[in-house]
């Protein structure tokens, strides 16, 4: 990537994409807010990245620390932000009551190399019961991943986020369109909420969603956050990240004694006699073989896939109908 910029700065600095869109970035020096424009003509930055100018004024890339990546559907993946330290999994209090929800957040997480926290909005709208009860669930759900409550309209919840972005370090807030990310944002970052006039755009299908992703400063923490557009389709990572979401079903598909087993209704399967003793969810286990064989799916449509990652991805749906069938799931 060679790109030749129109501005005057010193070679061999090293700046921040601090704001992208489809054609154009801005660079910032490390804790700057104000930064140049340059156009992207091609080169292939995310927001977070840091890059270099050389003599010539053409800009190089830095290795990335970290990746938060979307699958897209028969292209390339795409790079939504880099070089973060956590990854925030934003659901708000009404959604986090869907373990589906939870995991692929949490798969999502794992496989950005960030270290995940879940951030659970609008915790105005419910009762202590409802919030303790998203508590257990996620405890179950996604062992070892910590929880913050809060709420933007009460602040509720803002100092815990903020401890754990001190100066050096980078947010990303990760969640679907609706759950409260722009909202988030301005609060983190110090702006009043109610003034706050995000740029809008239509998708691809009417819906209106914040398209631009860019890398806030937080004046009262040090660190910065980055917002990424509404996923309105989270993408669950790589087959290896499902694997660290379901770790426990996991460990029982490997401690299975026989090989190819469809784990369904074999005797002496381990997986079947967790399933018959209560220990392993029957919901929780079709989700783990549809999320598995959606993640091999994926992983063809990127680039990376081996006919044998695509016959893997078939023989995990195959695996998924045929319980719900032996199972009535
Ligand atoms: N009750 C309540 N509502 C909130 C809170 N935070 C955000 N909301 C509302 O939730 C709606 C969505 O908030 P946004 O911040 O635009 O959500 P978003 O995740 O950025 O959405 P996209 O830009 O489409 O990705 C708005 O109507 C907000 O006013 C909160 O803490 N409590
Ligand atoms: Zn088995």
């Amino acid at each position: 990537m060679a790109e030749t910029i129109d501005v005057a700065s010193p070679a061999g600095e090293t700046l921040r994409v601090i704001r992208i869109d489809r054609t154009a970035a801005v660079l910032a020096a490390d804790g700057d807010t104000d930064g140049f424009l340059v156009p992207l003509r091609g080169a292939e930055l995310a927001v977070g990245d840091w890059v270099q100018l050389d003599a010539e004024q053409s800009m190089r890339r830095l290795e990335r620390t970290s990746s938060v990546v979307r699958a897209k559907e028969g292209g390339a993946a795409q790079v939504l932000a880099a070089n973060v330290d956590v990854a925030f999994l934003v659901v708000s209090l009404e959604e986090a009551h869907r373990p589906g929800v939870l995991e692929r957040l949490a798969s999502l997480g794992w496989e950005s190399g960030a270290v995940p926290h879940y951030v659970v909005t609008k915790c105005d709208l419910g009762s202590a019961e409802e919030r303790a009860a998203v508590g257990s669930l996620i405890e179950t759900t996604a062992p070892g991943i910590p929880t913050s409550f809060v709420s933007a309209w009460t602040d509720e919840g803002r100092t815990e986020l903020l401890a754990l972005l001190p100066a050096g370090r980078t947010g990303v807030l990760l969640g679907h369109s609706g759950v409260g990310k722009s909202t988030l944002l301005n609060w983190l970052g110090g702006t009043d909420v109610a003034a706050v006039g995000e740029v809008r755009e239509r998708d691809s299908k009417g819906r209106h969603t914040t398209t631009v992703r860019s890398l806030r400063m937080l004046p009262d923490a040090g660190g910065s956050i980055v917002d990424t557009p509404g996923l309105r389709e989270i993408g669950m990572g790589s087959p290896s990240a499902v694997q660290s979401v379901f770790a426990e079903v996991t460990a029982l598909a490997d401690a299975c004694r026989f090989a190819d087993c469809a784990h369904v209704r074999d005797a002496g399967c381990a997986v079947t006699a967790a399933l018959a003793a209560g220990e392993l969810d029957a919901s929780r286990y079709r989700r783990y073989l549809s999320t598995l064989a959606e993640a091999r799916r994926n992983e063809g449509t990127v680039g990376r896939g081996t006919q044998q990652r695509r016959d893997k991805g078939r023989e995990y749906s195959r695996l998924a109908r045929e319980f719900r069938r032996v199972r009535g799931h």
